[in-house]
């Protein structure tokens, strides 16, 4: 572990126990070393007896940095799993976090313009409209049209801060690792590296301004769903510039109940939202906590979402696709021996794994949330058995799939919260029933070989010469497997030869010692004896030298 790693494992540490987070922890999960540990960092005390759990918490992560910030934001949105003020502490994390001093975010704005902000826009407001893990937003007027705009302007330092942490979690990682063996199922290493690869991404304003504008695009005459429109050529790494818009957080049910929203259809939306990005466009918005979430003003009887920060957006393989549907269609269906099936042929779980057991432990899991709305099926609960089956039949950890069950999670929190009685089984399965058929129906053939049209009218001029060189190599391949075949031969009849002449001079060598006890056979042995010699002689030089063919 390098020493920068330490400093900030220590710092952590150190922050977790000043808010005394440790003594929040259920005696049950502080086993005997985890005491003798706290008790060793006796001169860490807790600073802050006075607040709340939730608070402390919330302080702490704040404190901690945009790591732990987006941490705290997944988990705010598990209402079922935490108590309503622990959530509601929790909440402040997706767009309260304490701001930053606003001469900062001039200076930056202005550095990646060139340019003054009042040369390109009109009212800037210097009290930020809001401040989250990675960035602060900054309302202003375009000059060029008028148009109300926002300006988000990444936190001084987040960089340095962020890698600092992924240093330290990819050590850790590389020590479980270790510990558990490389062979290990489990994968930390990498889950990590993945997660990297995904924060140092939502670092990027400029290929978050690229990933809006293709999530725009995808939804454009969309019922479902609004994203903001990018002003791309005033966007650059530290700072994007896009339309402000005015919805109602997707959290605030009281305001969306006061303006008469039709939640029913709200929460179905949600559902074909998430599956159209998944399946039907292959790129999904994988940040989606309330903060991030708007509901439109106008329709309330026919409401749309308004989505921002395409910071971690989430795309799959083709084949991780189609295992995923069928995955989905097979758990609508009840299908368990199909879902273990899947498991295996994907190598999501190794091939000498017992089908039937497994069947029968995601049956015994997933059973009991058939026909259940939203409200009575707990996925806390079902999450932490899955968690447990996978750990009985090794499940190897896919980290391209994390970003996904993550998004579910999310919207799986945002659905309880929005429309509990939603009956998620029977909104999702049509859809995907429809996309199966899509992509296996006649005409999902006609459109791949429609698409596959061009690279065939590009390659077809090539087929007579590739033919004729494929027949001419092949005919030179069978020529030589021919001599190998024939030197092969003589290689095991020379072999055969010589074995025959070392047994038979083995069993002459044996009678000439058994008759050379007697004088009356003296004659006789010694013959034997000599035949025997002979024929190993013979034998040992003709047996086969060469072992290549
Ligand atoms: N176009 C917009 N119009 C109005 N408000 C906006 C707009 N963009 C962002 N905001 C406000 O700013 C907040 C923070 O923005 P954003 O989520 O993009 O920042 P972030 O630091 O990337 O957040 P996160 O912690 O989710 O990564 C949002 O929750 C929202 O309240």
């Amino acid at each position: 572990m390098t020493l920068a790693s330490l400093r900030r494992g220590y710092q952590v540490v150190r922050t977790l126990l000043h808010y005394g987070l440790d003594e929040l922890l259920p005696p049950k999960l502080t086993p005997w070393y985890f005491k003798v540990l706290r008790l060793c960092l006796f001169w860490i005390r807790n600073r802050h007896q006075d607040k709340c759990g939730g608070e402390r918490l919330k302080l702490a992560l704040q404190q901690l940095g945009p790591v732990y910030i987006k941490f705290g934001q997944m988990l705010s949105t598990r209402r079922d799993l935490l108590s309503d003020n622990w959530a509601e502490q929790l909440t402040m994390l997706q767009d309260r976090v304490p701001p930053f001093d606003t001469a900062l975010a001039r200076a930056a704005i202005e550095s990646e313009l060139g340019t003054p902000i009042e040369s390109l826009f009109d009212d800037f407001d210097d009290v930020p409209l809001a401040s989250a893990s990675i960035a602060q937003v900054h309302t202003a007027r375009l000059k060029s049209n008028g148009a109300e705009v926002v300006l988000k302007v990444l936190r001084p330092g987040v960089e340095q801060q962020i890698a600092a942490d992924l240093q330290l979690m990819l050590q850790v990682a590389a020590r479980i690792e270790a510990l558990l063996g490389h062979g290990n199922r489990l994968r930390p290493v990498e889950v990590v590296q993945d997660y990297e690869h995904t924060i140092l991404g939502e670092l990027n304003l400029k290929l978050e301004a690229m990933n809006a504008v293709r999530l725009r695009n995808n939804f454009l005459n969309s019922d479902a769903l609004y994203i903001p429109l990018v002003y791309e050529e005033l966007c650059h790494q530290r700072l994007m510039v896009m339309e402000r818009i005015d919805g109602i957080p997707v959290a605030d049910i009281a305001a969306l109940k006061a303006q008469g929203t039709n939640f029913k259809l709200l929460a179905e939306r949600g559902v074909e939202l998430f599956f159209t990005q998944v399946f039907r466009d292959n790129f999904f918005h994988a940040d989606m906590h309330p903060g991030n979430i708007f509901v439109s003003r106008e329709h309330p009887d026919n409401p749309f979402y308004i989505g921002l920060d395409c910071g971690i957006m989430g795309s799959l393989s083709e084949e991780d696709k189609r295992y995923l549907a069928e995955n989905f269609l097979a758990f609508f269906n009840r299908d368990y021996h199909r879902i273990a099936q899947l498991y295996v042929e994907s190598g999501w779980v190794s091939a000498d794994t017992d089908i039937l057991a497994f069947e029968q432990a995601v049956k015994l899991v997933c059973e009991p949330m058939f026909n259940k709305p939203l409200n009575e099926i707990s996925f806390g609960h079902v999450l932490l058995e899955l968690f447990r089956t996978a750990r009985r039949f090794d499940i190897v950890v896919q980290p391209q799939l994390v970003l996904l069950e993550k998004t579910l999670l999310y919207i799986e929190g945002l659905g309880r919260q929005l429309y509990p009685e939603l009956d998620l089984w029977q909104t999702a399965k049509p859809f995907l029933e429809k996309w199966m058929t899509q992509q296996t129906g006649p005409k999902a053939m006609f459109k791949k070989l429609q698409s596959a049209a061009p690279y065939w009218s590009d390659k077809l001029p090539e087929l007579p010469e590739l033919v004729y060189d494929n027949l001419r190599l092949g005919r030179k391949l069978l020529g030589s497997q021919q001599q190998m075949l024939d030197r092969y031969l003589k290689h095991q009849q020379k072999a055969h030869k010589s074995n025959y002449l070392l047994i038979t001079s083995a069993v002459f060598l044996i009678c000439g010692t058994i008759l050379f006890d007697r004088e009356v056979t003296l004659v006789p042995a010694l013959g034997c004896l000599a035949a025997g010699a002979l024929l190993w002689l013979i034998g040992w030089r003709s047996r086969p030298k060469n072992r290549k063919f």
